[in-house]
């Protein structure tokens, strides 16, 4: 049976509510940082229900330009990537990635943001299915070492998402570069996931620009562990909130 929106308890609807909000906005984030082209990429967020509650997620329609997204537009999806009862019209379909987000958000708990983009230096890495080597301080900031290659998978059902938890599950790194096909990050929740999505556009520029003329050097292990360990614990305002 479908889940409808109206019969969920009313803080349930506040916080679907609240997450349409911070999904639509963080959409905004992908074209004003030269992530994507045209309505390629996708922003997703886990809703933060109470027990009981079903688990949800919110995400995109799939093919809407990012000048057209709104809150009241963001698809409200099931873990198992069905779109909800949500009040937007029938017809409006969520993201063709909405299978792997929903693969990612039942098998890693404590995942509560996803990105996808197909960011054209990130996505050169992926093209070749080379992961991208820790030569940079803000990469072992930010991902704690090489970020990986996963899996070549089809678009459209779960494939993606079984390819991201597999490299990603055991692996500092919130970003991996899908084989042939572009950067996903995770997040504990969308903003956190956007933001490896920038940053894993930005060293991919620089460590491409930095081979054309050089051999950039991987950093030491310890040195990347001191980094990540710092950067993770230590910077910006509050332990454990770099932002
Ligand atoms: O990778 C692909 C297609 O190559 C998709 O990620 C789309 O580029 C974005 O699709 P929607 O989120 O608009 O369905």
């Amino acid at each position: 049976m479908t889940i409808s929106l109206q019969d969920l308890s009313p803080q349930a609807q506040q916080e679907v509510a609240a997450t349409r909000e911070t999904v639509a906005a963080l959409h905004a984030e992908l074209p004003r940082n030269d992530l994507v082209v045209w309505t390629a990429g996708n922003v997703s967020q886990r809703v933060d229900t109470d027990d009981g509650a079903p688990e949800l997620f919110v995400i995109k329609p799939s093919g809407v330009s990012y000048d057209e997204l709104s809150a009241a537009s963001m698809v409200v999806c099931t873990l198992d990537g069905e779109k909800i009862d949500d009040g937007t019209a029938a017809d409006l379909q969520p993201s063709s990635d909405t299978a792997a987000h929903a693969y990612v958000y039942r098998h890693m708990p404590n995942v509560g943001g996803v990105v996808h983009t197909h960011s054209t230096y990130a996505t050169a890495w992926a093209a070749r299915a080379e992961p991208i080597p820790c030569v940079l301080t803000m990469m072992a900031d930010e991902f704690g070492g090489d970020i990986p290659v996963g899996p070549f998978a089809l678009i459209g059902d779960d494939s993606i998402g079984h390819g991201i938890v597999e490299t990603l599950r055991d692996s500092r790194s919130p970003a991996v570069l899908m084989n042939r096909h572009g950067p996903f990050t995770i997040g504990k929740d969308a903003r956190a996931a956007v933001k490896a999505a920038v940053l894993c556009e930005e060293v991919a520029r620089t460590v491409h620009f930095a081979r054309q003329y050089g051999d950039p050097q991987r950093l030491e292990q310890r040195d990347i562990d001191a980094l990540f360990a710092r950067y993770q614990n230590v910077y910006g305002q509050q332990k454990g909130t770099a932002s």
